[in-house]
């Protein structure tokens, strides 16, 4: 009989076979969204039915007068607790278990700020630039006391593009994995495995767009050095904050957050 001109399972007529195979990436494509759903610390219904609930203008008030020292470590704790839940996120992706030890905090180093602001943009409410933030959505003014309102802006910039595209919590999924596991992060050892992993994800996260009919977001996508700029933004200002309360900093941050954002002091 004649061969029907592309087997249903596609796995001859669109896959660049070297790369992944059909059934692999069926898997993989369930093993990343799984990752991102299991590790998100709020359902996307939940945040989407809070998003018209902003702060009174008392309430604003009583942030807006927190000494600056009091809101940055609660947003410090925030910080701190999101940042474990994208740990657990990376450590749920295939093949990231699989890297050295120390390529694993190189990537979560270099991508934890960014895979914050991806997870921030699910939080963020384009229409009336509102963040939710400790039960309801707060305007920018809100953390005007954390004087690094410069970086803030930048953050609600950054969660408005990604607003405007409305993405899809499997886009989500593909996008963080993808910046997460970066072949280009400087300080990596094993950078072709890293590589490989990227390549797959990039084979499967077309594939999801191509069947959902959205490949037009692919050159919507903020590049990547729109994400670093900011976040190294996030560590000048760190390094500021740090210089105004030298003690605070160093005990009363979280040992994670240290880990991945302070760099040791020089004891010089
Ligand atoms: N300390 C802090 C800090 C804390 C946070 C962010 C940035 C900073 C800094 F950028 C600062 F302070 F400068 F703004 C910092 F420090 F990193 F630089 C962005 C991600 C935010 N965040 C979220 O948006 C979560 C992410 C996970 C998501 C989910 O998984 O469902 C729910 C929403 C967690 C920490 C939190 S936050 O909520 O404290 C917050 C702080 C400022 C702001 F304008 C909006 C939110």
């Amino acid at each position: 009989a004649m061969e029907p001109y592309c087997n249903l399972s596609f796995s001859s007529c669109l896959l660049p076979e070297s790369v992944i195979s059909a059934t692999e990436l069926e898997l993989l494509t369930q093993n990343v969204v799984l990752a991102h759903q299991e590790t998100c610390q709020f359902r996307q219904e939940n945040l989407h039915v809070l998003r018209w609930e902003t702060f009174s203008t008392p309430e604003m008030q009583s942030f807006h007068h927190k000494p600056m020292d009091q809101m940055w470590e609660r947003c410090v704790c925030h910080v701190t607790d999101a940042i474990q839940y994208i740990v657990e996120f990376a450590k749920r992706l295939s093949g990231f278990m699989d890297l050295n030890p120390n390529d694993q905090i190189v990537l979560l180093k270099a991508g934890a700020m960014e895979l914050l602001l991806l997870r921030m943009s699910r939080a963020f409410n384009c229409y009336n630039s509102t963040v939710y933030f400790e039960g309801k959505y707060a305007q920018l003014e809100l953390f005007h006391s954390l004087g690094c309102i410069d970086l803030i802006s930048a953050m609600f910039d950054f969660c408005h593009i990604l607003g405007v595209l409305n993405l899809s919590e499997h886009e989500i999924a593909f996008y963080s994995a993808m910046t997460l596991l970066d072949p280009c992060r400087p300080w990596l050892q094993d950078k072709q495995k890293v590589e490989t992993l990227h390549r797959k994800l990039q084979v499967a996260f077309r594939h999801l767009l191509r069947r959902t009919h959205r490949e037009g977001i692919i050159s919507k996508l903020p590049h990547k050095e729109r994400l670093s700029a900011i976040c190294q933004l996030h560590l000048e200002k760190l390094n500021v904050f740090q210089q105004m309360y030298p003690g605070i900093a160093w005990e009363r941050f979280p040992p994670l957050y240290k880990e991945l954002f302070i760099s040791e002091p020089d004891n010089s």
